[in-house]
């Protein structure tokens, strides 16, 4: 068996090798010609991939370690009978944690606690859920937007446009869709940019498009009330410096770039892999992984209860490390060309992060109420 998979993939060697000869590209270098005599494709999110480029390739089983399938023509390969398989949840925590570590930053700047702010969650999935369960644990306010789960009868939803009218954050997690009942692309618009309320804090760490990023250069440049933090660009990897410059944070497509998370995908695709071909899965992530991130993190002897829980968010992720690489990148560079290699760079050669174990630095920490509190969450705070 044959299998050209992104050279991004960590763990491609443990995982695949038994399956036979792996040959390992750029995955935006990826293309049908690359692809030779291939029976299987494994992914990251900037391949694109669709039955057309598969056309005439033995490839079967297209696998992408990623949560986010917008790179991938579903239809078009379900019609050509080929199996897909995504990694839904892998790096969930992940984006929770940048998210977090967005609210620390915003509050500072502009001297206002977080957890007075109402936040507005759009896409109350894997990654929209875990935050909102961990936000209400903190006992922060939530409004919680999901026209697709609304429909299918959960309650407790409002409306996009009533979120907007009383959200002071609003935190993007929904899937790019451009077609179906609810589609994605430009959810947030122009109109409902300019509707923002004063002092909203906005957070996009979904796709580009789901925000009109030229409509937000525009109100940004009357907004400077509007603090904003992008982690992904309509553009991308092409990154527009005057937007940039107008968010507060700005990153490069890293909200999910945990160590934790890319290997939970790595072996969520092996598991599927191993069904598809209808063989044992004989390899498990904690065979394979190096040790868990637990126990690396410690609070000062004395820290304050009420900013324990803020030093722990600080020491496990802080997002002003990856805003000040993307700028540091930006300002650098000579032209476009440039600029997208230094942000595919950034992400390819990207720090040992591990996801927290909030839980525990807390604990440690002899916070015993707010442990309690983050437990009753039900959010996964690491092992
Ligand atoms: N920046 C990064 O590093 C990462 C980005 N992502 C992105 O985040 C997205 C969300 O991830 P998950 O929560 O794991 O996906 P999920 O599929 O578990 O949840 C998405 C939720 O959005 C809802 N939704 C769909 N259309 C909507 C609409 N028009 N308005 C409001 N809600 C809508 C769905 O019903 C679903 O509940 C992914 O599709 C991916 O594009 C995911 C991981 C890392
Ligand atoms: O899982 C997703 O969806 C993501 O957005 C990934 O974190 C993106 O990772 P790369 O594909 O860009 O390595």
């Amino acid at each position: 068996m044959h299998i050209v998979a992104d050279e991004n993939i960590p763990l491609l060697d443990e995982f695949f090798g038994e399956f036979g000869r792996l040959t390992r590209l750029p995955g935006r270098l990826i293309d049908q010609t690359a692809l030779g005599d291939a029976d299987v494709l494994l992914v990251r999110s900037v391949t694109r991939v669709s039955a057309g480029m598969l056309a005439g390739t033995p490839v079967r089983f297209v696998g992408t370690c990623t949560i986010g399938t917008d790179h991938l023509d579903l239809p078009g390969l379900a019609a050509a009978g080929i199996e897909v398989a995504s990694a839904p949840g892998c790096n969930a925590r992940g984006v929770v944690e940048y998210v977090l570590s967005c609210l620390l930053t915003f509050a500072e700047q502009s001297a206002t606690p977080w957890q007075d702010r109402t936040v507005g969650i759009i896409g109350v999935g894997e990654v929209g859920g875990r935050l909102a369960a961990v936000l209400q644990a903190l006992g922060v306010k939530t409004l919680l937007c999901d026209p697709p789960q609304a429909s299918q009868g959960r309650e407790g939803l409002v409306e996009l446009d009533e979120l907007i009218a009383h959200s002071d954050v609003i935190s993007c997690h929904v899937p790019l869709t451009c077609e179906g009942p609810h589609p994605t692309w430009h959810l947030l618009d122009a109109r409902r940019l300019e509707s923002l309320r004063p002092g909203t804090w906005l957070i996009n760490s979904s796709r580009g498009p789901v925000i009109d990023n030229q409509a937000l250069s525009a109100v940004l440049g009357q907004r400077p009330d509007l603090l904003v933090a992008l982690d992904v660009w309509e553009t991308e990897p092409l990154v527009d410096p005057a937007l940039a410059a107008r968010c507060r944070l700005a990153t490069p497509h890293i909200a999910g770039y945990s160590l934790d998370g890319k290997l939970r995908g790595t072996a969520q695709i092996y598991q599927a892999l191993c069904r598809f071909l209808d063989r044992p899965a004989s390899l498990a992530l904690e065979q394979l992984a190096p040790r868990s991130g637990a126990g690396q993190w410690q609070l000062e002897p004395g820290t304050p209860p009420d900013w324990a829980l803020t030093r722990a968010l600080r020491l496990v992720y802080d997002v002003r490390d990856d805003d000040a690489r993307l700028r540091a990148m930006l300002n650098r560079v000579q032209d476009e060309q440039e600029s997208r290699e230094g942000f595919d760079r950034l992400r390819k050669e990207y720090p040992l992060r591990r996801e927290c174990n909030l839980l525990r630095v807390v604990t440690a920490a002899s916070e015993p109420q707010l442990a309690r509190r983050l437990l009753a969450a039900g959010f996964d705070l690491g092992g």
